[in-house]
C-alpha cells in the first residue's frame, strides 16, 4: 500500500522494484549469524570506529554517527592495511580532518558478504559483482543520521552495485530521485537489506534520516542502536586513473544532470566552485568509462582555485 508521508511515500517491498533501481530483501542472513554479528560489530563499534570530521572555513564537522571501513580483500593476520589499500577503500579519506577507522573483517562479516554475495547472485545471475568492502556505520539513536547523498564513484565506477545491510534497531531509509526530488521510504528492521543497482548512484540519492526516539523500533539487543554495513565492490583499475584538481587536490567522480563530473574537495571547502566534464554516463559500458577517464576528463573550471 502507498502511504503518504509529508512528502516522502513510505512503500511496500514490492513497490520499491517499480519505483526505483531498487531491491529489498529480509532475512537474507541466518538468523544466528545476523545476531551474532550483531553483538560483535555492536562491541567493536564502541570500541574502534569513530565520527570522522572535515574542516570548512575554519570549523570543524563531526559527522553524526561513527563509522569504519573493511577490506575484504585483505586477509585474516595481514594487520594494518597499506596505504594505498586504505586510498583505494576509503575514498576522500585523506580529506578528511579526522580520517575514517579502518578494520580488519571478522570470519562472521566474511560469512555475511557470502551471503549478500549468494543474495545478489541470485537476482542478477550474470553480475560478476562480489563484495571487497564494507563500510560500517553506527546510529546511536534517533539524532544520528546520514543526509542526502550519493556514493563517490571514484573507486567503484560507473552503475555500481551497493548492498546496505541493517542490523539492530528499525530505521528509515530513503531514497530520493534527483530529477523530480520524489522520496520513497523503507523500513529496514533487522536483517534486512537493501540492493541499489543500475544508475541508483547516478540518478538517486539516498539518506538515513533523523527520527524521534519513540518511532525507532527497538531491537531486544540493541535498543535504539542500528548499525549498517554497506558492502561495494572496489575497481583497482580506477584506483591508478584517480585524477587530482588542478590545485592539486584529490577529487571525486560524481553524476548529475546525466553526465559525470570531477569536483574538487569532497570534505573540505572546494577551491573551485565549478568542475563539469562532457562526459555522459548513460549506457557507457565499464571499459569505455576507463579508456575516458585514462584519457582525462577535461575539466572546465568555474571559478580559478
Ligand atoms: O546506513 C545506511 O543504510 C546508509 C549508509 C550510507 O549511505 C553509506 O554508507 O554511504
Ligand atoms: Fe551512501
Amino acid at each position: 500500500m502507498l502511504r503518504q508521508t509529508g512528502c516522502e511515500r513510505a512503500v511496500s517491498d514490492e513497490e520499491l522494484t517499480k519505483l526505483a533501481p531498487a531491491h529489498v530483501l529480509r532475512r537474507v542472513l541466518p538468523s544466528q549469524l545476523a545476531t551474532d554479528l550483531l553483538k560483535e560489530l555492536l562491541h567493536e563499534s564502541k570500541e574502534m570506529w569513530r565520527s570522522s570530521s572535515w574542516v570548512v572555513r575554519g570549523k570543524e564537522h563531526m559527522t553524526p554517527r561513527t563509522t569504519a571501513m573493511y577490506d575484504l580483500s585483505l586477509e585474516a593476520g595481514q594487520g594494518e592495511a597499506t596505504k594505498a589499500s586504505t586510498q583505494q577503500t576509503n575514498p576522500g579519506a585523506e580529506e578528511l580532518h579526522r580520517p575514517r577507522a579502518s578494520c580488519m573483517p571478522s570470519e562472521l562479516l566474511r560469512q555475511a558478504a557470502r551471503c549478500i554475495h549468494a543474495a545478489v547472485k541470485q537476482h542478477r545471475p550474470e553480475s560478476t559483482w562480489s563484495p571487497t568492502l564494507a563500510l560500517g556505520n553506527r546510529y546511536d539513536d534517533g539524532r544520528a543520521c546520514v543526509g542526502w547523498h550519493s556514493d563517490f564513484l571514484n573507486s567503484l565506477g560507473p552503475r555500481p552495485i551497493i548492498v546496505g545491510l541493517s542490523l539492530g534497531a528499525c530505521r528509515r531509509f530513503s531514497l530520493r530521485r534527483t530529477s523530480d526530488h520524489s522520496v520513497v521510504a523503507i523500513p529496514m528492521p533487522h536483517n534486512t537489506v537493501v540492493i541499489m543497482w543500475d544508475d541508483c548512484q547516478e540518478e538517486w540519492e539516498h539518506s538515513v534520516p533523523r527520527q524521534a526516539d519513540s518511532s525507532i523500533g527497538k531491537h531486544p539487543v540493541a535498543g535504539l542502536v542500528r548499525i549498517s554495513l554497506t558492502f561495494r565492490m572496489a575497481r583497482p583499475e580506477l584506483a591508478e586513473k584517480q585524477k587530482l584538481c588542478s590545485c592539486g587536490r584529490p577529487s571525486v567522480l560524481k553524476s548529475k544532470g546525466g553526465r559525470y563530473y570531477l569536483a574538487c574537495s569532497p570534505m573540505g571547502t572546494p577551491c573551485c566552485t565549478y568542475q563539469a566534464t562532457t562526459m555522459p554516463w548513460q549506457f557507457m559500458p565499464f571499459g569505455d568509462f576507463i579508456f575516458r577517464l585514462a584519457r582525462g576528463l577535461r575539466m572546465r573550471v568555474g571559478s580559478p582555485c
